[in-house]
């Protein structure tokens, strides 16, 4: 039942509350409608300024470029044919936040590190699918054997049981873990997706940074300045890739009055960042891949309001700082080596992406070839 002075929204049955509005498959459209007809008001909130809590900025460097020369040899020894680069990109994004948390990293082939990612690849998918949403609604329903239970059982894989709940450190470094690879690699992903099918941007990017890494060996943070097509592109990659859709669940903690409704104690919040990042009115082209919405009539680069990948408020993506860099030297540093080609035989490019917590690109495959001799 709707609480007094609750803020409207679509009808409520009885036990099965509004599940029945919303596409079990992939309900961000129905977030879109009822965000239309009931929640347009609250689109000032969305609108918060990021906060940045970043982490140790030259030593972050030199562990992002470290890697990035492992990642510049895989491609390498892929110069002329075609390769996927899903779990390539995975790695590297699990390999930087490895050397932050255990000071190492694994082989791209390290069985492990595959079985791990697989896991997390699986969970991510299944954490806001169908059947996650039938385990929120219906707790009576949570003991059973249901394809639900995979999720916890890929949490415990490999790990030893009795420890693995007891220690918090564990559980920290997990959660640190999830959250710096999946997000990073499939915004990565959706990048080289769009680069390859719009060369000219991609030729552009090249220019810019040959003109700023002439006579350089490697790309710092600080060359971001003096680069704003790419940081316009940057930006623009993470807004169509729009990583996080729904950011993670939030839930009031007490009673809480927000624009005159009342919404009760452990109500559950979901920010609808999808919305935010392809408002009508917050961008000059809201529906297409255009480095444009970043850019000011002099070139140079403007960062909207209603950029927000990593949402908003006190619990904003912690690791946005590293998240940024990452971004920026892997563009920076392949697009400077390589040129990347959808392959002649590969079809239509696919831009609807998977469903889950983190969205995710259709595998495809990538053409690569050298810029520059070696
Ligand atoms: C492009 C990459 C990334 C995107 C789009 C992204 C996005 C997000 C979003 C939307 C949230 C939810 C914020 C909220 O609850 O309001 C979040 C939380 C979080 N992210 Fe990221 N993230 C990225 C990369 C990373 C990386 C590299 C790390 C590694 C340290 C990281 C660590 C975290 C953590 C720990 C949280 C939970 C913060 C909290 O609950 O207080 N993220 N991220």
């Amino acid at each position: 039942k709707r609480p007094k002075n609750f803020p409207p929204g679509p009808p409520v049955f009885p036990i099965l509350g509004t599940i029945l509005q919303l596409s079990l498959e992939n309900p961000l459209k129905d977030f879109e409608r009822v965000r239309k007809t009931f929640w347009r008001e609250h689109r000032r909130f969305a609108l918060m300024t990021l906060r940045n809590f970043g982490l140790g900025k030259n030593s972050m460097e030199d562990r992002i470029h470290e890697e990035i020369k492992h990642l510049v040899s895989t491609l390498e020894e892929s110069v002329g044919k075609t390769m996927s680069p899903r779990v390539m990109f995975h790695n590297v994004a699990s390999n930087i936040i490895c050397q932050v948390l255990f000071a190492r990293r694994y082989e791209y082939d390290n069985a492990l590190i595959k079985q791990i990612v697989q896991c997390f690849t699986e969970n991510t998918k299944m954490v806001n699918g169908p059947w996650a949403m039938l385990y929120d609604s219906f707790p009576i329903i949570r003991n059973l054997p249901l394809p639900f239970q995979k999720a916890f059982q890929n949490v415990e894989r490999g790990n030893d049981r009795s420890s693995f709940s007891e220690d918090q450190l564990i559980m920290y470094s997990i959660d640190l873990y999830i959250a710096g690879t999946d997000t990073t690699s499939n915004t990565l992903l959706t990048g080289f997706l769009y680069l390859m099918n719009y060369p000219h941007i991609q030729e552009k990017c090249q220019q810019e940074i040959d003109q700023v890494l002439e006579g350089k060996d490697q790309a710092t943070f600080e060359d971001r300045h003096k680069m704003p097509y790419i940081q316009a592109v940057i930006h623009e990659i993470q807004r169509v890739a729009n990583t996080v859709p729904l950011s993670v669940f939030h839930c009031t903690t007490k009673d809480t009055e927000l624009m005159g409704y009342s919404i009760p104690k452990d109500t559950v919040i979901i920010e609808n960042l999808t919305s935010v990042l392809s408002e009508e009115g917050q961008w000059k082209f809201p529906h297409e891949f255009n480095p444009e919405n970043f850019l000011d009539d002099k070139g140079e680069f403007v960062k909207p309001e209603a950029f927000m990948p990593f949402s908003a408020g006190p619990r904003m993506c912690l690791g946005e700082g590293l998240a940024r860099m990452e971004l920026f030297l892997i563009m920076v540093t392949l697009l400077h080596k390589f040129k990347f080609i959808w392959p002649e035989d590969a079809g239509e490019p696919d831009f609807t992406p998977v469903y889950g917590i983190t969205l995710t690109p259709k595998p495809y495959d990538m053409k690569v070839q050298l810029r520059m001799p070696q």
